[in-house]
């Protein structure tokens, strides 16, 4: 069958997670080329390893995988809670820890629907409706911090890590809503199709993330 002959088509996130994924998959085994991090090439080949890979903007690696032009993926939990995209996740990679926090100004009060920025729509909405909080959602692209600050939103949702950006923009970390690590994320069909191969991947990335946190 034509799909068992092409190399693995693996969707991999251009940005922070990259490098940690990338070192992730070397511990596994796989022959990644020095190159792989210095290149500008968005497809990269490593017939070696019987694989190929496509850098993609973070968010948009789910779909890639849902639609099938990406037999696997890694992505942040948090991409996957927004997107619900049609996709299996098949593995907690143990990397690029973080949370999805409400902040916002220590000295807030509440109104009748506060106003919250966010690059988490969905996640953000669906978090303050099963809390029966009416909230306006404004969707941001990045620098969320800002928001407050200026008085564009009273609350944001976002990532902490260190802490460090709301600790310099005097923020505080008001709740968790959920804790992110990346993911391996598979298309349905290549599940079925190509199971043997993914499971075989499954099996060195696990032991890799297993034995990493013995
Ligand atoms: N400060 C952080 N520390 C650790 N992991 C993070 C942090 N911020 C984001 N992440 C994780 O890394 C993933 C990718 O983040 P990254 O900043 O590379 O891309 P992005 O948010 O889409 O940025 P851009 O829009 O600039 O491309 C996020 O989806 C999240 O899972
Ligand atoms: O708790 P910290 O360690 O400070 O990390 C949190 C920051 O990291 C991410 O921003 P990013 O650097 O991706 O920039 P962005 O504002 O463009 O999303 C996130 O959106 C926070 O702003």
């Amino acid at each position: 069958m034509q799909t068992r002959n092409r190399p693995l088509m693996i969707a991999m996130p251009k940005g922070r997670i990259f490098e940690e994924a990338v070192a992730l998959l070397r511990k596994a085994g796989y022959p990644l080329p020095p190159e792989f991090e210095e290149s500008r090439k968005l497809v990269i080949d490593v017939p070696e390893a019987d694989m190929s890979f496509i850098l993609a903007k973070p968010t948009d690696v789910p779909t890639y995988v849902e639609y099938g032009v990406a037999d696997l993926g890694v992505v942040g939990k948090d991409v996957l809670l927004e997107e619900e995209r049609d996709v299996y996740e098949l593995l907690d990679l143990q990397i690029s820890y973080c949370r999805l926090c409400i902040a916002g100004l220590p000295d807030w009060k509440p109104t009748r629907s506060p106003r919250v920025a966010t690059k988490y729509p969905n996640v953000a909405s669906a978090y303050f409706r099963q809390q029966g909080q009416q909230v306006e959602v404004i969707k941001l692209n990045g620098s969320i911090e800002l928001a407050p600050i200026v008085g564009l939103a009273d609350r944001i949702v976002d990532i902490v890590s260190t802490g460090q950006t709301l600790l310099e923009n005097g923020l505080v970390e008001l709740e968790t809503i959920t804790q992110v690590s990346s993911r391996l994320i598979a298309n349905q069909v290549s599940y079925r199709m190509r199971r043997e191969e993914i499971q075989s991947m499954i099996k060195r990335l696990k032991a890799v993330v297993e034995g990493k946190h013995d």
